[in-house]
């Protein structure tokens, strides 16, 4: 699909039915582990209109103080579990990446008020990274920008089993979510639609074949710096 900005992926149907009930019991266990909590806003305090969680080393967070990843729940104040393995496949297969992502970010839209307003996803270290977003249960209007928020937008839906990839100059595109169709999916019991968002969050290490080479520096030029 043409949207204006290089580095954008839309993947269309690329889940069937079972993949996705396969992803939403293991969103299942995940809020089994680390429910769902419902953020504010850093300075105004204002709640957001969708539940998160999160599954992996670090999670994404909010509250009075300002947006950060964190190792642990901010309500349990125990760690995150693990990326399931079928979303780490889908990482591999899907982002062309060299290192795993960090977060899977889960976010739930349920109601005609659930909406995300239009951001930048600028809270992570690894500015290269692609970000994987998986959409399950109900359409949602999707909003795609540019680099500034003043770049026109276009929007468009994504339907269940939706998978886009945002690298390049999409990575740091202003994107949001004006509004679900509530009903046009019956996936999500009791209605609504699961984003699963997949980032990498710190600079990957060197790859051990760069490793290999600072090593073999250090032993041809005997340097400890
Ligand atoms: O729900 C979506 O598809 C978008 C989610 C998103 O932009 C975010 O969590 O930063
Ligand atoms: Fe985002």
């Amino acid at each position: 699909m043409r949207t204006g900005i290089d580095g954008f992926t839309l993947l269309p149907d690329h889940l069937d039915r079972a993949a996705q009930a396969q992803l939403l019991s293991l969103v299942d266990d995940i809020t089994a582990v680390a429910p769902f909590d419902r953020y504010v806003m850093p300075g105004s305090g204002r709640p957001f209109s969708i539940d998160m969680t999160n599954a992996g080393p670090l999670g994404w967070v909010a509250d009075k103080s300002g947006y950060r990843y964190s190792p642990t729940h901010l309500k349990t104040g125990q760690p995150w579990p693990p990326i399931p393995d079928p979303l780490l496949s889908l990482w591999r297969e899907v982002a062309g990446y060299r290192a795993d992502p960090e977060c899977c970010l889960v976010n739930l839209y349920r109601g005609p008020a659930a909406k995300l307003g239009l951001h930048r996803d600028e809270d992570e270290q690894d500015p290269d990274a692609p970000i994987l977003n998986v959409s399950l249960g109900d359409t949602a209007i999707f909003r795609l920008g540019g680099a500034t928020r003043k770049d026109p937008t276009r929007s468009f839906t994504v339907s269940s089993g939706t998978v886009m990839l945002f690298s390049g100059p999409a990575r740091h595109a202003y994107h949001g979510i004006d509004r679900i169709l509530p009903g046009s999916s019956t996936l999500v019991p009791g209605g609504g639609r699961v984003n699963l968002t997949l980032r990498r969050v710190t600079p990957p290490v060197p790859s051990p074949q760069g490793a290999c080479a600072f090593t073999q520096f250090q032993q041809a030029f005997g340097s400890t710096a």
